[in-house]
């Protein structure tokens, strides 16, 4: 009896600490911040003459100068270093030198180096190499464009970041001063978990449907690692068991290991123990008790991305660390978004990456999207600052800016993605109408961090999870749910296009608690 006390005291202890936590508004979207400090990655920026609006953009973000060259300096320090790839014998035979397959199939998706996405963010040098060690450097060389058919590509840059255009005298004096914004802090968080399981390579070309029959079955094999590890620790719990202090133990344990999170598993326990403690109960009730508590949990957060016809265009802005899947989720956004009659635009802003500018590419051709593109090492605002005004000028419904992945807790650049925010706001103050947030699915609660960190920079106004089905941590976003405002607009289960499901919570509920009925 007294251990029973014991683990009662402990259980409603850690409850109330967990809802005075968000009772007490440390849901993370109340303490927004607003954008940050310029970074100068393009001090010797020189722009032709009869690209003012841009000019007069950028001069005014040249205008707050001051900080380091830190950008350009990482962007040096990334072209001195060896392109070798480490993991080279881990790539299929017909893998290009950036790791993509050659995919033939236009419903496949190009596969990358599809290996832990955590190793591959410690891979990337880029986040890795301190600025201070860059100096002196050569800058680095732009790699040759590739057009695809298709694609609008935006004017020849300049070969180097040094021949970046400067910007034009006087433009920027008509336009409003830059108000003063406050610098972001610098959170130290700890690297990224090591995933426990790599993203599948597979490809599977698929209808584009999201509703066609079979969508729930889709969604329970694609999270079957985290339902298992939830089903199968729950029959092993409860099988001709009673619901005692002993079994409640054990099942916090296993819900705290899935990664839902404390307050959710506090509630969970609560639930399932009112009426219930010292009788039997059965797997599927504790299941179907598990289910409903996640459902209840989710659903004031289950939101459709809408494309707004009052937006001309609207601007949707993809944030995330390396390797989230913030390329790939815009390439089946245009799909979708083509599907349903709208004219896409994409912008290839992660300037960092040759890879992903052409896979940016790819997709273009595949959905009829115009991709603008710049050349590897350009200015991603500039970038998104020209493509939102061609938007405009063509009449697009929808235009998606891809980043370039970094790491939460680099100062420079996620600057640089509140640079991107400040400038298309110049052209539109509502725009980006959406700054998503990708989160891999395999960091587990490193996600709450990245959450964290994104919404203070770039103002996150959704969420997209990807990789659900390489992990058993899928739980991790009842945890962030717990903790943020932001809204889940879609799920990755998958590589192919039907793989990027809108988020429901109560299938995706249904489905993390290994329920295998969608009624
Ligand atoms: N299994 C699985 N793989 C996915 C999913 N979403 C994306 N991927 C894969 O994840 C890998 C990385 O995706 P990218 O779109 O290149 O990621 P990114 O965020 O643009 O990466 P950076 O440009 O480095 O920042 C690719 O191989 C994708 O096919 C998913 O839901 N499931």
């Amino acid at each position: 009896m007294s251990e029973k006390k014991g683990f009662f005291s402990r259980l409603f202890g850690a409850r109330d600490a967990a809802d005075d936590e968000v009772k007490s508004g440390q849901k993370t979207s109340e303490g927004r911040q607003g954008v940050t400090d310029r970074d100068a990655h393009d001090v010797d920026a020189e722009r032709p003459d009869d690209d003012k609006e841009k000019a007069a953009a950028t001069a005014v973000e040249d205008s707050e100068a001051g900080a380091a060259v830190t950008l350009r300096e990482g962007l040096e320090a990334e072209a001195a270093v060896p392109v070798q790839r480490e993991d080279a014998d881990n790539l299929a035979p017909n893998a290009n030198v950036d790791g993509y397959l050659e995919i033939d199939d236009e419903n496949a998706m190009p596969v990358a180096d599809t290996g832990p996405a955590v190793p591959d963010v410690e891979a990337r040098h880029l986040n890795d190499v301190p600025v201070t060690e860059t100096e002196g450097d050569v800058a680095p060389e732009i790699k040759e464009r590739r057009t695809a058919p298709g694609d609008t590509v935006a004017e020849e840059q300049p070969a180097s970041i040094s021949d970046m255009p400067e910007p034009v005298d006087g433009i920027a004096d008509d336009l409003p001063a830059p108000e003063a914004e406050p610098r972001s802090p610098v959170i130290d968080y700890p690297e990224p978990d090591v995933p426990d399981t790599p993203a599948p390579r597979s490809a599977q070309p698929t209808p584009t449907s999201a509703k066609k029959p079979g969508f729930f079955s889709r969604l329970r094999d694609g999270m079957s690692k985290s339902s298992e590890k939830l089903s199968g620790g729950v029959s092993a719990i409860f099988t001709k068991r009673k619901l005692d202090d002993e079994t409640l133990e054990e099942l916090e344990d296993l819900l705290i290991s899935a990664d839902l999170g404390l307050p959710a598993t506090t509630r969970i326990i609560k639930a399932l123990s009112e009426g219930r403690y010292d009788k039997n109960v059965s797997p599927e009730e504790v299941r179907d008790v598990l289910a409903s508590e996640v459902a209840r949990t989710l659903e004031p957060l289950q939101r459709p991305l809408e494309v707004k016809a009052g937006n001309a265009p609207h601007v949707i802005l993809m944030t995330g660390v390396n390797g989230a899947g913030k390329t790939t989720t815009i390439g089946k956004l245009a799909r979708k978004f083509a599907d349903d009659g709208k004219s896409v635009m994409l912008a290839a802003g992660d300037t960092f990456r040759a890879a992903a500018i052409e896979q940016l590419q790819v997709w273009g051709e595949r959905t009829g999207a115009p991709v603008i593109t710049r050349p590897v090492g350009s200015d991603a605002a500039g970038l998104a600052f020209d493509a939102l005004k061609e938007a405009k000028e063509k009449n697009i419904d929808v235009l998606m800016i891809d980043t370039a992945g970094r790491l939460q807790n680099r100062r420079e650049l996620m600057d640089e993605l509140a640079k991107i925010v400040r400038v298309i706001k110049k052209l539109d103050e509502t725009a980006p109408h959406d700054a998503i947030l990708v989160l891999d699915a395999t960091v587990g609660q490193n996600a709450l961090s990245q959450a964290e960190a994104f919404s203070q920079t770039a103002n996150i106004t959704g969420l997209i999870m990807t990789k659900l089905d390489g992990t058993a941590r899928g739980g991790v976003l009842v945890a962030l749910a717990d903790k943020f405002d932001i809204p889940i607009h879609y799920i990755g289960v998958g590589e192919s296009v039907e793989d990027l499901q809108p988020f429901e919570a109560r299938r995706f509920a249904r489905a993390l608690a290994g329920i295998t009925t969608d009624q």
